[in-house]
């Protein structure tokens, strides 16, 4: 096969090399998981089983056709028959969950799009259609499979088998790239997305190698193609020669030199060139993540996703977790961080984020009851969780965040909620930080534009500039489409940023910006410049963005800083902004 290149949007940092497995091959669309090594033997019953079911099916059929059936469909049924008991589609997909330890529905859409690769190459039309029979077939035996997926086993593990995989998408939801988390996949390629989708977003946390918005890569590519991404250009090159392969080795390996170099500032505080101290944290999506945010020498937990918790649950865990169970996780990321401050970020779902529970198609969603608009409505599933972040208090530096605040009233109302959380441990004795601080994300433009109406009801600001964005271009953030329309240096994003920083400074309370921006290295000088001296993000681009802050004179910017706030010529920004990054040393 010919090696060629797709061009997407690049979403997190580096190189990687191996081969696709696709998610969603055709028009098959199912959940993707492994099962842990225990539940193999059980997986593979479970697909035997269903291929018994539609074989059984499909001889029932035949033997009520009216006598006066067309001739075809009995020829059609046997078409199937055939087929289904056919090794390569019985067997071969029992092997991949033996090996891969896929579920059986991957296992099966895996091995039903290796075949029609391989009919894709046939010469005669009739055969080459023929396809089209093996993956109907394919779709009775899913439905079956589907009718029982409730009771599937939801474990996953880290695999071998898996070091090398690459996987390839149309898209993947929040919620499904969790169930990745601890396999060892090595990139993601998907046709959807935008530079801060929330898929992007998790992969950026990973510290895994991604592109997305690549438009029909999930076409293009076939089951187990080598693949090259290259992260940074935002590149994937399907199919490449060895000798290419060879090259990006030798950059790869480069680039994890530089790593561990920077590795070795962990414990330097990140002070720049003239003495000013920037505070860098970490943002998390799970507990477990503040491990690699500590690692990273983060100074606190800047964001914790908590809707992370709540999303994607199957099975047993498929009710909204309880206060024990998000006490619990809050907790854990608390004692993780050793006393460094965790701010929790309340439950912000929706848009791209849904809740399984109780979910209903809404026009848009990103503009719906969605994050502090859902809590104050659903006040029970809000108080159960402030209850759970107030009791991680008494083991830690915990501070509440308050997601898409716009109305003054809804920074009252959470606060009086909170009041009622505090008095009813009071009340049960259970111990927690009374003086827990409380700020909220400034993410919506109308709330950058009144900071002065609720700014001194609150301890902190943090500047969530991926909705920022969205909402103020008037953009989905995670539309491809759109994609080219997503500029953080448009000249009303800098406006906004610049009236949140002077009005937390005014109000004398601190401000952070723990959107995607604090974590892009291109723009880490212009934010310093304009004041911001708290800067959240993954944990994999800390020590990076540490290098930046210790190589900057931040006094010295502040001129090219103001020109850049002062113009609205898209081009003289760049311009402005190229200059500020290539400003080597200032001493
Ligand atoms: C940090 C942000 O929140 P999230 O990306 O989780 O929506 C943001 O909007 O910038």
């Amino acid at each position: 096969m010919a090696s060629f290149t797709l061009q997407g949007i690049p979403v997190s940092r580096g190189i990687t090399i191996g081969r696709a497995h696709l998610l969603r091959p055709a028009a098959m669309d199912v959940k993707h998981y492994l099962v842990a090594q225990e539940q193999v033997e059980a997986e593979v019953e479970r697909l035997q089983r269903a291929i018994d079911t539609v074989q059984l099916d499909l001889q029932s059929i035949w033997s009520e056709l009216p006598t006066d059936a067309p001739t075809e469909l009995g020829a059609f049924l046997d078409v199937h028959a055939l087929i289904l008991s056919d090794p390569m589609v019985s067997e071969a997909p029992l092997d991949i969950i033996r090996t891969r330890h896929y579920n059986a529905e991957w296992a099966l859409v895996t091995q039903v799009d290796v075949l029609s690769a391989q009919f894709d190459e046939i010469e005669d039309e009739y055969l080459r259609e023929r396809k089209a029979d093996i993956q109907q077939v394919a779709e009775r035996v899913l439905k079956v499979l589907t009718g029982s997926a409730d009771q599937l086993p939801r474990a996953v593990g880290v695999d071998e088998q898996n070091a090398n995989m690459i996987v390839v998408a149309k898209d993947i939801s929040p919620a499904d790239m969790m169930q990745f988390r601890d396999v060892a996949f090595t990139g993601f390629v998907t046709d959807e997305g935008g530079t801060n989708s929330h898929t992007a977003i998790v992969s950026r946390s990973l510290g895994i190698p991604a592109v997305v918005g690549l438009g029909n890569a999930s076409h293009l590519i076939r089951q187990d193609d080598w693949l090259i991404i290259d992260s940074d250009a935002g590149v994937v090159i399907v199919a490449p020669s060895p000798l290419l392969i060879e090259q990006y080795r030798q950059q790869q390996a480069v680039l994890l030199k530089a790593r561990k170099k920077l590795g070795k500032l962990k414990k330097t505080p990140a002070i720049s060139l003239d003495g000013i101290e920037v505070t860098l944290l970490a943002n998390i999506e799970l507990p477990e993540d503040a491990h690699a945010a500590l690692e990273a020498g983060a100074s606190g937990v800047g964001l914790f996703r908590s809707e992370f918790l709540f999303m994607g649950r199957t099975g047993v865990e498929q009710h909204l977790p309880s206060e024990e169970e998000q006490f619990l996780a809050y907790k854990q990321a608390v004692q993780t961080m050793k006393g460094r401050p965790v701010t929790i970020r309340t439950l912000d779902v929706g848009a791209d984020k849904p809740l399984e529970h109780g979910e209903h198609n809404i026009l848009n969603p990103a503009l719906g009851l969605r994050a502090i608009r859902y809590c104050l409505k659903e006040p029970q599933i809000f108080l159960t969780q402030l209850r759970a972040i107030l009791r991680a208090s008494a083991f830690g530096t915990v501070h509440i965040l308050i997601p898409m605040i716009a109305h003054a009233f809804e920074i009252d109302q959470s606060l009086a909620m909170i009041e009622q959380a505090k008095e009813s441990l009071r009340i049960e004795r259970i111990a927690f930080d009374e003086n827990v601080q409380v700020g909220a994300m400034i993410e919506i433009p109308a709330a950058a534009l009144s900071l002065p109406m609720f700014v001194k009801k609150l301890d902190f600001l943090s500047v969530g500039t991926n909705d920022l964005i969205q909402y103020t271009l008037a953009i989905d953030r995670a539309d491809h489409e759109v994609a080219h329309l997503y500029n953080d240096t448009h000249p009303a994003i800098l406006q906004l940023l610049s009236m949140t920083v002077s009005a937390a400074e005014k109000a004398a309370i601190p401000v952070a910006i723990c959107g995607g921006m604090a974590g892009d290295i291109k723009l880490t000088r212009l934010l310093i410049g304009m004041g911001f001296r708290e800067l959240s993000m993954p944990a994999a681009l800390l020590p990076e963005i540490k290098q930046e802050i210790l190589n900057t004179n931040i006094a010295a910017l502040e001129p090219a800083v103001k020109k850049i706030l002062r113009t609205y010529d898209p081009q003289v920004i760049q311009e402005l902004l190229t200059e500020v990054r290539e400003l080597r040393l200032l001493h």
